[in-house]
């Protein structure tokens, strides 16, 4: 599945917390061989980063001395979600509440956005995978506009709140669900994800099992790749 030849074929998903990005373009990249790229992971080891030297996400400053001093290493195999920031293995530690608490503080610095998305162009392009799921919150505006497959995964809010509780065993439900409300409200100051942007299609998985959206997105793909080739066949 590797070709550094081929200029990979981007299907970009966004949507807001709980809403099934992560799992649903996994599961999808792993049954057609894509790659898969969680952009939310760069955010939430940037968060770690800046935490770890002690400092708070509040602080511009503090994050734009962090991100120029940021060596992440993180893969596209859909079977391999490690994540590293230098040697330090931060696979875990970045889905710990800490860092969901802190990280939108890292994604409204906009300059950190620039760079963190160059590196995502980057990442793909270099991939040498055909195609790559590349899931966020502004991959369809503002990381790959021009993605021929650009999908806005929703569910309700309640729903998002619970699934995200049911994964954080131990943590009081009711906290969860204010925390992940919160993180909404504060990245969707930054880059509106609740609403689809023109040409962009929304699934919606509230009524949906995990293999129904999975079937749902694959069929987006499928319709928007057959599309893209009958322009190509009449262009
Ligand atoms: N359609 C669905 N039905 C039921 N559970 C789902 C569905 N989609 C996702 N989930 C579950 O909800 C949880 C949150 O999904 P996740 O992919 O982490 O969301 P996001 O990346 O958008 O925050 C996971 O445990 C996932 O397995
Ligand atoms: N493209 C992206 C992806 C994530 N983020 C930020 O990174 C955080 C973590 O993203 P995530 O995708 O891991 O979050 P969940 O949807 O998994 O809860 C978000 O709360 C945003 O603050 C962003 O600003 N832009």
């Amino acid at each position: 599945m590797t070709d550094a030849s081929t200029v990979p074929f981007i299907i970009a998903v966004d949507g807001p917390a709980g809403s099934g990005k992560s799992s649903v373009s996994k599961a999808v990249a792993r049954r057609r061989g894509y790659g898969y790229l969680d952009t939310g992971a760069a955010y939430r080891a940037l968060a770690w980063h800046v935490l770890e030297r002690g400092a708070d996400t509040a602080d511009e400053a503090a994050v734009l001395a962090a991100a120029a001093d940021f060596a992440l290493r993180q893969g596209l195999d859909a079977d391999d979600r490690r994540v590293f920031v230098g040697d330090a293995d931060v696979t875990d530690a970045i889905r710990e509440p800490r860092v969901s608490g802190a990280v939108s503080g890292v994604a409204r610095v906009l300059p950190v956005r620039a760079q963190v998305n160059d590196m995502f162009r980057r990442i793909v392009a270099e991939s040498g995978y055909p195609a790559v799921v590349v899931e966020g919150r502004d991959i369809t505006t503002v990381v790959a506009p021009d993605a021929p497959v650009r999908i806005l995964l929703t569910a309700a809010p309640e729903v998002r709140a619970a699934r995200r509780a049911g994964e954080l065993a131990g943590e009081d439900a009711a906290a969860v669900a204010a925390a992940l409300h919160s993180r909404d409200a504060k990245d969707s100051a930054v880059v509106d994800f609740l609403t689809a942007a023109p040409g962009v299609e929304v699934v919606d998985s509230t009524a949906l099992d995990f293999d129904q959206t999975i079937d749902a997105v694959l069929a987006v793909i499928d319709r928007r790749a057959s599309d893209v080739q009958r322009g190509a066949d009449h262009g």
